[in-house]
């Protein structure tokens, strides 16, 4: 895979007047420009319908900003004036046209080399015409590099996104398209691939000898807020479990690639996907659980049920809350559980991995009968980025030989500077040509596979929704997917 090393580019982001590219893509283009990490060279297009011209764009960058500065913080012209805006609708041939000729002005101004990078943060039902348009206007052949960063979701179930998939490949090729699963960004999903390969504690337990099961939750207290409509035929299992949730558990089985190189690790992660045991529609209700919403409260403020959030949503059968067990079924996890949770309006917002290790044969300082102590390794993706390790040590108080302690390290108290947002460092990896942290077309095939059959169990039967209150953990069931294995889930707050 080609790198370069100076990032030199002009980035045109499709859908720049909405919610994603002034939440993110702004700030994390401003982050970049603060810490040094492009300059001169790199130009902004922006591109949406709104009939704004560069004046009214930059004001609107700047204010994306200004939740993420300090309040004294100035925003340099130096950054602004890097930033043009061109009215387009991508269903219009003449705005590409358009688009081509602003580039190639800005291309000799900034000296990019011809770079281009299409950010796609646009509804996916334009994802395929862009793409295509692009290819036919002459915009994806500049002098330099072409890369086509595509957001979420990559369709609907296997058919849409194979459709989806052949309509961007006709244009692009796979080396030059970047599908964007935002986890994939973050300080401590990128720190699993360290933890697990650069220390011999970990590196030689990691196995169904000493690994009893993996627990992989992402929780959130928002509810779907203005997305409803898309979110409603979606659900979490598409929007959480196909591509974040999957991620994650790819990452912490896959077997260490022979180099940290983009298609040796992609092609670890492919045989994750392609090990997993696939559940039989007709068998789903005994590896996944769904669950809905109902009225509730979160700090203390009373929370709306799902279904009187908007009246789209009335009676809506979309399930807002996923549990689910998977196997893989490979000489290194034969009978591990992984068990994935993910919601909305549960009591927190976190994501956190907990590595449960085995039990000793013979526990000298716990009766057998009574609650064992297992070690755990905890990843704390968010808030807090971190690893606490549980481990067992001498008790000082009177009668107890033994008692839980941790060890623990918090990424966020390391350094004064606060670790880059997801989105920053892919921007960046994106314009470095590295494509190690974008998934590959296999991987999103094979994983909407395995999800397919989920849902299509789910359709045969009507769930009793809601079926868990706003701020709790979850629906009851999540918890008994887990008994039954004689697990539970441990907690996502103070662990
Ligand atoms: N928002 C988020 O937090 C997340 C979003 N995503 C994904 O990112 C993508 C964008 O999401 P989001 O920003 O929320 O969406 P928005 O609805 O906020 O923005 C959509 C953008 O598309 C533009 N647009 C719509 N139709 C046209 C057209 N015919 N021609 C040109 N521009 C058009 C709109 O601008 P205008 O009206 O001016 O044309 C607007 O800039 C989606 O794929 C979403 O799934 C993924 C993860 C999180
Ligand atoms: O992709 C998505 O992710 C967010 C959760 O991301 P996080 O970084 O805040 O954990 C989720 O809210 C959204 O529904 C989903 O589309």
């Amino acid at each position: 895979m080609e790198k370069q090393q100076e990032p030199k580019a002009v980035i045109v982001i499709f859908g720049a007047t909405g919610d994603l590219a002034m939440r993110k893509l702004f700030p994390s283009i401003y982050n970049l420009y603060y810490n040094g990490q492009i300059d001169e060279n790199v130009a902004v297009v922006g591109a949406a319908r709104k009939p704004w011209d560069n004046e009214t764009f930059r004001e609107h960058v700047k204010k994306s900003l200004m939740n993420k500065v300090d309040s004294e913080e100035e925003i340099p012209d130096s950054f602004l004036s890097r930033f043009f805006y061109e009215s387009v609708d991508v269903t219009e041939p003449s705005s590409y046209q358009n688009l081509q000729h602003l580039i190639t002005t800005l291309e000799e101004t900034y000296e990019t080399d011809g770079n281009r990078m299409f950010y796609l943060a646009m509804a996916p039902e334009f994802f395929g015409t862009i793409a295509q348009n692009l290819q036919a206007y002459g915009l994806k052949d500049g002098q330099g590099w072409t890369r086509l960063v595509i957001e979420k979701p990559f369709g609907h179930d296997l058919p849409s996104a194979q459709k989806l998939n052949n309509q961007v490949r006709e244009a692009f090729d796979e080396e030059q398209i970047y599908r964007i699963d935002h986890y994939l960004g973050k300080e401590m999903v990128q720190n699993i691939e360290v933890i697990r390969f650069a220390n011999g504690i970990f590196g030689h337990l990691w196995n169904n000898q000493y690994i009893s099961n993996i627990q992989i939750t992402s929780s959130e207290s928002l509810g779907v807020e203005e997305r409803f409509h898309f979110y409603n035929q979606s659900g979490a299992v598409r929007d959480m479990v196909q591509n974040h949730m999957l991620q994650m558990l790819a990452l912490l089985a896959m077997e260490p690639p022979i180099k940290l190189e983009t298609d040796e690790v992609r092609s670890e992660k492919i045989k994750v996907f392609r090990a997993m045991r696939p559940i039989k529609p007709e068998k789903v209700d005994q590896y996944f659980i769904r669950g809905q919403y109902g009225a509730g409260e979160i700090d203390g403020n009373p929370v709306k049920s799902y279904q009187e959030e908007h009246e789209a949503l009335e009676s809506s059968n979309t399930e807002t809350f996923v549990a689910g067990k998977i196997l893989i079924d490979n000489y290194r996890w034969a009978g591990v559980p992984f068990y994935i949770r993910t919601g909305k309006r549960m009591a927190e917002k976190a994501a956190k991995i907990v590595v449960e290790f085995k039990n000793m044969p013979m526990n000298l300082y716990y009766d057998e009968k009574d609650y064992q102590q297992p070690n755990l390794l905890v990843i704390n993706v968010q808030p807090e980025e971190g690893v606490t390790l549980h481990l067992n040590a001498k008790s000082n108080q009177p009668g107890i030989q033994a008692e839980p302690i941790k060890l623990s390290y918090s990424y966020n108290c390391k350094e004064r500077i606060s670790a880059p947002e997801a989105y920053e460092k892919l921007l960046l990896d994106c314009m470095l040509g590295d494509a190690t942290n974008f998934t590959h077309w296999d991987e999103v095939a094979l994983s909407w596979k395995f999800i397919d059959s989920i849902i299509e169990g789910w359709k045969m039967q009507k769930p009793d929704f809601p079926n868990y209150k706003a701020g709790s953990k979850g629906p009851e069931a999540a918890n008994q997917l887990l008994e039954k294995d004689g697990f539970h889930w441990w907690p996502i707050k103070d662990i």
